[in-house]
């Protein structure tokens, strides 16, 4: 579609650029959350895998201390004499050499009303002093009172000073409890509680491990069994903490997680979420299991006795196995960044490539738009034609071009100058703009020529001859230029598609005849092309072929009309008149070729001939004898004509004062100065003007004042006029008198009649030209001595 500019939209200009960013910022967002995934994946296995081994090593180091308990037991079961206190302490002491979590290990015999002063005395020998079976009340001890059976403190790794020593703890209810469970169900058994004498610092519980002690040999298969024997129970107190803090120390736990050990449920630990950990690897504050629960975190068991403790992973924080999302974020920055890149190059890119195409689209504007009125021109116009063409032929549509031409427009250009012509092509521009609807297109082709294509009425014919009119009626409105009131009009040819033509090049050379047609009507007025027209061009086309043929081939002819001095009835001279005697149309007169050699340029040729053989004839007559040669307005033009009458002359041996040159009106509407100018170097000479057709056309009478003529030559339609129409003596009477005024002489044309011929001498009119004095005649026809007038008028 050929169309005036219009901008892109912003959106679509930039679309591009935003489907990238879009693209971008999603596809970063799903690659870094696709890779967050993985690396919490990957993470998640090696914390989980990491965790469950530290839990492992744990339990390995827990069970180490505990196997080392289970040997002091097998001490007290194999040995068929009693351990000495001694014996127990120098093996608890190897035992548990580098085990800084045990904080100490006791035998606790199971001890009888009957031995009970036995076992005291025993102790006070042993250097325990003041040693006795007590009971724990409060924060301090009582002698015991007498029971059946009591697990007193025996032996301990404890200084001898101890008062831990002599501890009943069958009066400790708890203690007790595990000693019972210890004991039903042979097995170890660990009890989370306070130590009666705590090591300084200790703010937690400790853990009491009970191992039960059959006596050597005895059966334990049945609990009757093993209430009956047992022989006591040995009880390691454990320091959590520092228990697995060395354990973890000895074997290098990793420090990519942070273990929590909370107590096991039991009846004193109400909610096991809310409390907080026995042993915490973290340096941070401890965290509930509630608190570890909602992060990323393992569980699992330390098994102690016959308890679990409660084992909560997590990563550290900071640590490498803690996701830290970094090859997520640099996924994410890097494809932000490449977004951002891509999208402002993208934006760049359609921002150049947006100026690029406002550039181009202005010099497309520009190649399509007539500078001076703003229009479309004849680029555009044909483009659109040939469209509009393409569209209404597939849509079986009909159009019409209108072809104008604006006329006497020259006149405004040559007098008035062309920056009044400019104006006036701009106003003529709006006007024609208001009459024509949207969808018209009007383009100014050149010079003062416009087009129109209209489209989409019912009845085409009907509608431009319609719109043809009101543009012509709008055209000859007068025109305001600066200090000037411009009258002008418009002609206008019509062609309609597809009657007239399938194509723009038919369409337009029709359109082009109809407008010819208009012109030669008499202009201001418009023309629907019809065939007869390029009947007539093809006509006209010949006629100019032979017209070429016939200057090459010099197949004219002049003829001479004499024209007579009224008064006296005296042949002064004659007029030359061409003809063209055609090789098979015989002779043709002037007023069919004249104008197409006038359109063709071929009258300049034509012109110097006749001019050259109007002189040489003309010298060979009496010397009083003058010749009448008419110029055309467009020999005018040319520049050589003074040199080429001069030539004439000059070479004819024809004085110039013989020699009259026939302008018409025509001649001083344009280029008013230059032929000022010229006619006063013609007259310099002594040749005379004389203005021909006078009454025919603009009949200026200003004209006569202004350009220098010596004759005035009236038209022959005055004269025929002059027995039926009194006002046309009246007229032929005041311009006697002007050109008299003015030193004028006057000649009457086409006199035909001898009645004519008085009233034009009554009139007082200088010379007449007519059939009555004798018909244009070749030159051999022409009576050698000029006859007088009354003898010429009786030959007619
Ligand atoms: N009805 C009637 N007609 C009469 C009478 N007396 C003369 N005529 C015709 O009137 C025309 C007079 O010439 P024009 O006004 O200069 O008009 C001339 C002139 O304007 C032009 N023309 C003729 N020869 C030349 C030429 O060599 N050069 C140029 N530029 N124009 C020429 O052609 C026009 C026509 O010439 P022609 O056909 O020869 O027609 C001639 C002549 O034959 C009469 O009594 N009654």
């Amino acid at each position: 579609m050929i169309g005036r500019w219009r901008p892109l939209p912003l959106f679509r200009l930039y679309r591009p650029a935003l489907v990238a960013a879009s693209l971008g910022v999603l596809f970063s967002v799903v690659g870094a959350a696709a890779v967050a995934r993985w690396e919490d994946r990957v993470n998640r296995v090696e914390f989980e895998s990491t965790a469950e081994t530290e839990a492992i090593v744990m339990q390995n180091g827990m069970n180490e201390y505990i196997s080392r308990l289970v040997a002091l037991r097998t001490l007290f079961e194999s040995t068929n004499e009693d351990v000495t206190r001694s014996e127990f302490e120098t093996f608890a002491g190897r035992l548990f050499e580098r085990h800084p979590g045990m904080l100490r290990v006791a035998w606790l015999p199971r001890v009888n009303r009957k031995e009970r002063a036995e076992y005291e005395a025993a102790a006070a020998a042993d250097g325990v002093s003041g040693y006795r079976i007590k009971s724990l009340q409060g924060d301090g001890f009582a002698t015991a009172p007498q029971e059946d059976e009591y697990f007193p403190v025996f032996y301990s790794t404890q200084p001898k000073t101890s008062p831990v020593y002599g501890m009943d703890y069958a009066t400790i209810p708890d203690r007790y409890a595990a000693i019972e469970r210890a004991r039903d169900g042979d097995r170890i058994a660990a009890l989370r509680t306070r130590l009666y004498e705590p090591r300084e610092g200790d703010q937690l519980p400790n853990v009491l491990v009970v191992v039960p002690v059959y006596a050597k040999g005895t059966s334990r298969d049945t609990v009757a069994d093993r209430r009956r024997n047992q022989a006591g129970v040995i009880v390691a107190a454990f320091d959590l903490p520092l228990l697995l803090r060395a354990i973890r120390t000895t074997t290098a736990a990793s420090p990519a997680i942070s273990v929590n050990v909370y107590p096991p449920f039991t009846g004193q630990i109400v909610s096991l979420e809310q409390s907080l950990p026995d042993f915490s690897s973290s340096a941070t504050a401890p965290q509930s299991m509630a608190d570890v629960s909602k992060g990323v975190h393992w569980s699992g068991n330390l098994r102690i006795g016959d308890t679990d403790w409660q084992v909560r992973a997590l990563p550290t924080a900071g640590g490498p196995l803690e996701t830290a999302y970094d090859r997520a974020l640099t996924v994410l920055v890097v494809g932000m960044l490449l977004t951002m890149s891509l999208a402002s190059y993208l934006v760049l890119a359609s921002r150049n490539s947006r100026r690029l195409s406002l550039a181009n689209r202005r010099v497309l504007e520009l190649a399509q738009t007539d500078i001076l009125t703003g229009l479309p021109n004849r680029a555009f116009f044909l483009a659109r034609l040939d469209e509009i063409n393409r569209q209404m032929r597939e849509d079986g549509l009909t159009f019409s071009i209108l072809m104008l031409d604006l006329d006497r427009f020259k006149n405004v250009n040559d007098s008035l100058g062309h920056g009044a012509g400019d104006l006036l092509l701009r106003q003529v521009a709006q006007r024609l703009k208001s009459a024509l609807r949207q969808s018209d297109v009007l383009a100014r082709l050149g010079g003062d020529e416009f087009a129109i294509i209209q489209e989409g009425c019912d009845d085409q014919r009907v509608c431009s001859a319609e719109l043809a009119g009101r543009i012509a009626k709008l055209v000859t409105e007068p025109f305001l230029l600066p200090g000037h009131r411009v009258e002008i009009g418009t002609s206008i040819g019509i062609a309609i598609a597809p009657e007239h033509g399938s194509n723009q090049e038919q369409l337009l050379r029709k359109a082009d005849l109809a407008l010819y047609r208009s012109k030669a009507a008499g202009r201001n007025c418009f023309t629907i092309y019809d065939e007869a027209m390029s009947a007539e061009l093809e006509a006209r086309n010949m006629l100019e072929g032979d017209l070429r043929d016939a200057i090459a081939r010099c197949q004219f002819e002049l003829h001479y009309q004499p024209f007579v001095d009224v008064a006296s009835g005296q042949r002064c001279g004659f007029e030359a008149l061409v003809r063209w005697r055609h090789p098979t149309r015989g002779l043709i007169p002037p007023d069919q070729f004249i104008p197409l050699a006038e359109e063709t340029g071929l009258i300049v040729a034509l012109g110097e001939w006749v001019l050259r053989r109007a002189c040489e004839d003309a010298a060979s007559w009496p010397s009083d004898a003058r010749v009448a040669v008419n110029l055309s307005p467009v020999q005018f033009k040319e520049a050589e004509l003074f040199d080429v009458i001069c030539a004439a002359l000059g070479d004819s041996g024809l004085p110039p004062e013989r020699l009259e040159i026939e302008i018409t009106e025509s001649v001083l509407l344009e280029r008013g100065i230059e032929n000022h100018a010229f006619m006063e170097r013609l007259k310099s000479i002594g040749i005379e003007l004389a203005l021909d057709d006078f009454g025919t056309g603009y009949s200026s009478l200003s004209y006569l004042t202004a350009f220098p003529f010596d004759k005035i030559k009236i038209d022959k339609s005055f004269i025929s006029n002059l027995s039926h129409r009194p006002h046309s003596s009246a007229i032929i009477s005041s311009i006697v008198t002007l050109a008299r005024g003015l030193d004028m002489s006057v000649t009457a044309e086409g006199v035909e009649t001898s009645e004519q011929f008085e009233r034009l001498k009554g009139l007082g009119v200088n010379f007449a030209q007519g059939y009555l004095l004798g018909r244009p005649q070749p030159i051999e026809r022409i009576a050698p001595e000029p006859p007088v007038a009354g003898s010429r008028l009786d030959a007619a």
